[in-house]
């Protein structure tokens, strides 16, 4: 049951709840929320970045944050495993809730919490080892047997696609892939410790049409186990593969909702200058 959209409305300024935009019985996924961001500013020394961000985002679909250049995308990604802790001066207030628990608690375990919410960067970055130990990386550092590895690697190859590709040459190095190669081999490395929720800022920026294609049609495969959120500056690419989508100006959350209605008939003058093109 989705809880009552009002009760995060304590600021009384115009929140942006997707579920409140549509009955629920026409939104694709009614599910469990998986991710509730309420109330959410933070600055980078004297500047903010995010300004009173309010977005609720359900389990088991492709989220996309779409909105022109230093918008904010990229740091409210980052809100979601905690990376902006690693910046210096940058101040956070507000929730992220994950299935109802605030990871900004005092308790919350941060290296477990990047277990559950994997991230994918836009350049790839695999370790400068062979292709099976880029995978067995993230098992082996959380205290998983020796003898469940090969499988655990093997399902993550299978998972990300790539296993065909590689499995007669696991010992050789990561680094010998191809771009779009080394990027499912990230996908890999994130799905073998078992996510939630996997971030990808903007994950295809680097990579051919070709490889493009391959890494989104495995994102739209994973939403059926996984929640997804997606930086893209590609709007094609945004409607090609998710089911909602947030629309971000100078640190605003400007509109959101389902990804077609939102490129479609858009509510807000600024999402639709964006997306024709007449900024950004
Ligand atoms: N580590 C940092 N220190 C200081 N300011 C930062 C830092 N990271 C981002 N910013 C600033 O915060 C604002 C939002 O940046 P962010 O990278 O989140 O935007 P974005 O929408 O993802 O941009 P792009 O599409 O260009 O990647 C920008 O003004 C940026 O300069």
């Amino acid at each position: 049951m989705i809880e009552n959209p009002t009760t995060f409305n304590s600021s009384g300024k115009n929140p942006h709840f997707f579920m409140e935009d549509f009955p629920l019985h026409t939104a694709p996924h009614t599910g469990p929320v998986s991710i509730e961001i309420s109330e959410l500013n933070l600055w980078y020394g004297s500047s903010r970045a995010l300004k009173n961000i309010h977005l609720r985002l359900p389990q088991n679909c492709i989220f996309a944050f779409i909105g022109p250049s230093g918008c904010g995308k990229s740091t409210l990604l980052r809100t979601i495993n905690r990376m902006n802790d690693l910046v210096l001066n940058c101040k956070i207030e507000g929730k992220v809730k994950i299935n109802n628990i605030d990871i900004y608690n005092k308790n919350t375990d941060v290296v477990e919490l990047r277990k559950r919410v994997g991230m994918v960067f836009q350049k790839p970055n695999p370790f400068p080892m062979s292709i099976f130990d880029n995978v067995a990386y993230g098992p082996r550092i959380h205290g998983v047997s020796k003898k469940e590895i090969p499988e655990i690697v093997e399902r993550a190859l299978k998972q990300a696609a790539l296993w065909d590709e590689v499995k007669d040459r696991l010992k050789t190095p990561a680094l010998s892939l191809s771009g779009g190669q080394q990027q499912r081999l990230c996908i890999a490395r994130t799905l073998a410790v078992d996510p939630e929720i996997i971030l990808f800022d903007e994950p295809c920026s680097a990579l051919d049409p070709i490889s493009t294609g391959k890494i989104e049609e495995l994102m739209i495969q994973l939403k059926d186990r996984y929640t997804i959120i997606v930086v893209t500056h590609n709007m094609q690419q945004a409607t090609r593969i998710s089911d909602y989508t947030a629309f971000f100006m100078s640190g605003e959350l400007i509109e959101t909702g389902r990804t077609e209605e939102i490129f479609e008939n858009p509510k807000d003058e600024r999402t639709e200058k964006y997306i024709t093109g007449r900024f950004g």
